[in-house]
């Protein structure tokens, strides 16, 4: 068996078609909506999906502010500038690439941002509401992985999902919107004893570990649906996943492949919550016109 090739860029594509559509509409009632990305220092990875989520913002027809600042920056001129966006009526989202230098205090910055032009979904306030299924902003990779399980009809109510990797910005949250989603959801990490023991469990099995093919077959039930959130080098630079794709292949019904899997669906859902973010001002009469 060879499971099918779950096509993050093509179901990205038609997404993004879908916003630029309501981009124009906002256009031609005089609302531009407007992305600011913050990047500090010149990690040059950091660079590569900042460069991503710029030129794709401007293909669905979105302003794209990008601000640099130096690797030296302090987390006091750093806030400011967070301030000055939050009440620029021309900015709705406001994403400030992680992670951050170590003298500055993450926490401090994300949560400095206006909730209401999070389209990142960390505030604190926006992880709240997610957690008791309010309205607000979803984390983009979680959001993206649901979406990819809707558009490829994958069932989720009563799978059992397997999470690897808890982070708060994956892991976490994308256990939360399958509990919701009436999944029975497990979360694996790194203390985790037995890990396959858990993994073969799984009918959904989401892998965000950070390490090159870390899964392979003997971690995988036959006929499971297989997401890799991983984005690794390796040895020869070539991006490669937290899952060996060649093997789990045989094993699965369906899986992402990296690069063009799970990546291309973040950039969406960060265009998809700024898009969001600009109709909530302009029912409220705040976007100013263009
Ligand atoms: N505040 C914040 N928000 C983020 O959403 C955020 C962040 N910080 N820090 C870094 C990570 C990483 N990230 C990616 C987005 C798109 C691709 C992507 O489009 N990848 C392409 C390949 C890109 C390539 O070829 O290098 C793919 O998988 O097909 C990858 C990674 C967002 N992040």
């Amino acid at each position: 068996m060879s499971g099918k090739l779950i096509d993050g860029i093509a179901i990205g594509k038609e997404i993004r078609e879908e916003i630029k559509a309501r981009v124009s509409d906002l256009k031609a009632g005089g609302c531009t909506p407007g992305l600011a990305v913050i990047l500090v220092g010149d990690n040059q990875a950091s660079r590569t999906y900042v460069t991503n989520k710029e030129k794709s913002s401007k293909e669905v027809g979105m302003k794209s502010e990008l601000i640099e600042l130096p690797v030296s920056v302090s987390e006091e001129e750093l806030l400011g500038h967070v301030t000055r966006l939050n009440n620029d009526q021309s900015i709705h989202g406001i994403l400030v690439q992680l992670p951050l230098p170590t003298h500055i205090n993450e926490n401090h910055v994300i949560s400095a941002i206006d909730p209401s032009k999070d389209v990142d979904g960390f505030h604190p306030v926006n992880v709240g509401k997610m957690i008791i299924g309010q309205k607000t902003f979803l984390s983009c990779t979680p959001y993206g992985i649901i979406k990819l399980l809707e558009r490829t009809n994958t069932e989720i109510s009563g799978k059992h999902a397997v999470i690897v990797g808890r982070s708060n910005i994956v892991g976490k949250p994308m256990g939360q919107l399958l509990l919701q989603r009436d999944a029975t959801v497990t979360y694996c990490h790194s203390k985790t004893k037995d890990l396959a023991e858990f993994t073969k469990q799984a009918d959904i099995l989401i892998v965000a570990i950070g390490k090159t093919k870390f899964v392979s077959e003997e971690h995988i039930k036959k006929g499971a649906v297989v997401i890799d959130v991983g984005m690794n080098r390796d040895e020869n630079g070539k991006l490669c996943g937290d899952v060996d794709f060649d093997k789990a292949r045989e094993k699965a019904s369906a899986i992402t492949p990296v690069p063009g899997g799970v990546g291309p669906m973040t950039i969406t859902m960060l265009l998809k919550n700024t898009l969001h973010s600009a109709e909530e001002a302009f029912k409220k009469e705040t976007c100013t016109k263009q």
